[in-house]
This record gives C-alpha cells, sequence and structure tokens, in this order.
C-alpha cells in the first residue's frame, strides 16, 4: 500500500467518489443514532436508509452499496437481523462495517459482535474501551477487562493500538480507534487522523456518525484501510470545523452536518491531518 492514499488529496478524492456515486448505505443502528446519523450520510452525498426487519434484510442488504451495523440498543429481533444481514452481505460480496457500541459492558451484546465477526467485516470501528474489550473476547477470554463505562471509554486511542492491531490481524478487518487522535489499523500498518475537537464527545452519536460515514466510504473504495482513514478525516474535519463556530454541543450537531455538506477539495487539502505511524 502506497503512503500517497493517506494524503489529504487522497481523501478529497474519494469524498468526490462518494458524492458521484451516492452510495446506498444500509444501517441497522440503535434508536439514539438513527436520525442524526442518517442526516450525515445525506449531507456527506451518500444515500442511507435504515432497514433492521429481519424479513427485509438479507434482500436490502445484498442490493446495497455497503452495510453499516451498529449494536448500540440492541434488541432480540434486531441481533437476528444483524445475522441475517451479515451474512448476506458477505455472500453478495456488499463491503459491511461494525461499531461495537458497549460491547464490554454487556455479555448479550458482546455475543453479538463477536458472532458477526464471523461474517468477515471489512472494518470495525470502535472508541478504546469498546476496541480493548472486543479484542480481549475474541481471544477466547469470557470476560473484558474494565475499560469502560457505558458507550463512553475510559481509555486513550493510544492504549488501544495493541488491541487493535491484534483484532485486525484475527478477523481481517481494519481496525478504527477513535478518540482524540484516531488510530486505524490493518494489523501491520497504522495510519493516524489528528482531526476532531474535544466538543465531539459532548454531542451523542458522533462516534456511530464517524462508522457510518465509513460505510460510505467504504462502498466507493475497496482497500478499507484507505476507506475508514479517509472517513476519519471527514468526520473529524467536519467537527472541528463546526466547533469553531457553535456555542456549545447543540450547535455543534447543527453545524456538522452544514459543514459535512460544505466540505471541498480546498477545505478537505487544507484541513486533514493524516498520517502513517507505521511501519
Ligand atoms: N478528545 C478529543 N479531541 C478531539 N476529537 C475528538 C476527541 N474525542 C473524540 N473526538 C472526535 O470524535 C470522533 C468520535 O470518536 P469517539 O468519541 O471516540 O467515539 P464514540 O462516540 O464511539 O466514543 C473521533 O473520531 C474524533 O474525530
Ligand atoms: C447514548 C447511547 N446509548 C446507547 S447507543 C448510544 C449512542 C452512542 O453513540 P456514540 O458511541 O457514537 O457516542
Ligand atoms: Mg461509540
Amino acid at each position: 500500500m502506497s503512503n500517497a492514499f493517506f494524503t489529504p488529496d487522497a481523501v478529497a478524492t474519494t469524498l468526490e467518489r462518494v458524492r458521484a456515486a451516492t452510495p446506498l448505505v444500509h444501517n441497522i443502528t440503535n434508536i439514539v443514532a438513527a436520525n442524526s446519523t442518517a442526516n450525515a450520510l445525506l449531507a456527506l452525498g451518500a444515500s442511507p436508509a435504515m432497514v433492521d426487519a429481519e424479513e427485509e434484510v438479507e434482500a436490502f442488504a445484498s442490493q446495497a452499496a455497503a452495510l453499516v451495523v451498529n449494536i448500540g440498543t440492541i434488541t432480540a429481533p434486531q441481533a437476528a437481523a444483524i445475522t441475517r444481514a451479515t451474512k448476506a452481505a458477505q455472500r453478495a460480496g456488499t463491503p459491511w462495517i461494525l461499531d461495537p457500541v458497549a460491547v464490554g459492558a454487556l455479555a448479550f451484546r458482546a455475543r453479538i459482535a463477536l458472532d458477526s465477526l464471523a461474517h468477515a467485516p471489512q472494518a470495525i470501528r470502535g472508541n478504546a474501551s469498546e476496541i480493548i474489550a472486543l479484542a480481549h473476547l475474541r481471544d477466547g477470554h469470557a470476560e473484558p477487562p474494565p475499560s469502560g463505562r457505558g458507550v463512553d471509554s475510559l481509555k486513550t486511542a493510544e492504549q488501544a493500538v495493541d488491541a487493535a492491531g491484534r483484532l485486525a490481524r484475527s478477523t481481517g478487518a481494519c481496525v478504527v480507534v477513535s478518540g482524540a487522535t484516531d488510530h486505524i489499523t490493518d494489523g501491520t500498518r497504522i495510519a493516524t487522523v489528528a482531526n476532531g475537537h474535544p466538543m465531539m464527545t459532548r454531542v451523542t452519536a458522533l462516534g456511530c456518525t464517524a462508522t457510518a460515514l465509513a460505510g460510505a466510504c467504504l462502498a466507493v473504495e475497496p482497500d478499507a484501510m484507505v476507506a475508514c482513514a479517509h472517513a476519519m478525516v471527514l468526520i473529524g474535519l467536519a467537527g472541528e470545523r463546526a466547533a469553531r463556530e457553535a456555542a456549545g454541543p447543540g450547535s455543534l450537531q447543527v453545524r456538522l452536518l452544514d459543514t459535512l455538506y460544505q466540505l471541498d477539495r480546498d477545505t478537505v487539502t487544507q484541513g486533514a491531518r493524516i498520517a502513517i505511524l507505521a511501519p
């Protein structure tokens, strides 16, 4: 993989490809994030649909350009839908991404997340606590180490890099650990994205939004590490630009949509802070 893919210019090209393709992004997501992630996907230029009836997901995941699976408010029917959708995505070659919200906190969602890994996600995006917990469970431990509180992380992304690498190597997925500096790894290489703003942690579902935008990028970019790194620039850059003018979390949420919509080649190439950390 060439470092040329981890440049501000390459991010701008991915943004333009999303807008040109308007990819259909199938979301099975939580009730908190559903509206805001649909709006963020629309603002970016993708076409979101929230479809989680067990009877419908197989057909939809097969025809979508990408599938986003988020376990934030998982229910038993949604768990059954996730099994069917991820199987169908694997069969149809639809790229899909897992957001393992609070996977370390509750055993039921941990089982759903672990089982879904059998269907070969292209990517996994979580905060540090979630990635540490999922990697630990994937290693075969019955209980994750205590590293989160509800849906929020108590660790930094840097503290989760080893876990992310293990998880990537064991699943074949690109693993994204979000935080003040996002870390993206395929188990060998590590890219970082230093966009974002601390106020983003005061608006719910912005991690979920990052995952959804990664779904849109996976629809147009087959290299999952490139797609995910670019998506993290887009959410981080939109967040930091929106935060400059926001009075607080309320206006940040609204401004973030406007900023995603307004991102263009100039703003992306001037603002993207993307780099290869290793090897
Ligand atoms: N301390 C921070 N400083 C700057 N940006 C941040 C910070 N924390 C989170 N972000 C931004 O918010 C995005 C979502 O990350 P995060 O808060 O880790 O997700 P989650 O909501 O799943 O816990 C990150 O990719 C980054 O752009
Ligand atoms: C608050 C909450 N509760 C269950 S899911 C959810 C949203 C979590 O979103 P994010 O992980 O993006 O902060
Ligand atoms: Mg989250």
